[in-house]
């Protein structure tokens, strides 16, 4: 089977809706047209695996998580500084074949331009906004070390986006879920 026709790269704060959004479209395009990927998961399994950690506590919300964060993102760093790819490339390996990607969890600028080198005009960009308040009532809590850094800003100011989605209520979710539907069916099948 030939690869993705189009590729969504999903970027937004914490509790900005990210999984809510994506999870959302996967469902309306459906599940054998559509995958969700995270350039996460493979960061997550490599540094697993060569610090001797359980995945499983690595993936989920847990103090667990907490502990080994900074150290995390240290060492992601420096194998980006040899190779600003290297997490996005090992993500679409192992990415099954559909027609459509999403990828949930863009957060660097050398993260879109990755995808950019590597499937062109495929590429299509959403930022996913909500006010601050809006993320608090979700259980965002402004966390130093972690809001303050690349990771979570190194996107504040790209403005190439292709659609921008302001998610602050379930009616402003749906809209935007509606609106990104139909930009893929419309990328996918014409007019
Ligand atoms: N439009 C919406 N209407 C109702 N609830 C929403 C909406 N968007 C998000 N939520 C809820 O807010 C919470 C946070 O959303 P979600 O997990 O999608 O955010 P995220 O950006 O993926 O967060 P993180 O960056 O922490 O992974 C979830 O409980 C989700 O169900």
């Amino acid at each position: 089977m030939e690869g993705p026709k189009i590729i969504l790269l999903v970027s937004g704060k914490r509790k900005s809706g990210k999984d809510y959004i994506c999870e959302r479209v996967k469902s309306l395009i459906g599940e054998d047209k559509c995958s969700i990927i995270r350039i996460s998961a493979p960061l997550k399994r490599l540094y697993a695996q060569q610090h001797n950690l359980d995945l499983k506590e690595l993936m989920s919300d847990t103090p667990y998580k907490e502990k080994y964060r900074l150290d995390m993102i240290n060492w992601s760093d420096e194998v980006r500084k040899e190779n600003p790819g290297y997490f996005c490339k090992a993500a679409c390996d192992e990415a099954l074949t559909k027609p459509v990607w999403i990828i949930s969890d863009v957060r660097r600028k050398t993260d879109i331009s990755w995808f950019r080198e590597t499937y062109a005009d495929k590429i299509k960009t959403v930022r996913i906004s909500a006010e601050d308040g809006v993320r608090r009532s979700r259980g965002w809590q402004y966390t130093e070390g972690v809001d303050d850094v690349a990771s979570e800003c190194n996107l504040d100011d790209f403005i190439d986006w292709d659609i921008q989605i302001i998610n602050d209520n379930e009616v402003e979710g749906k809209n935007a879920v509606e609106r990104v539907v139909s930009y893929i069916e419309l990328f996918l099948h014409g007019v």
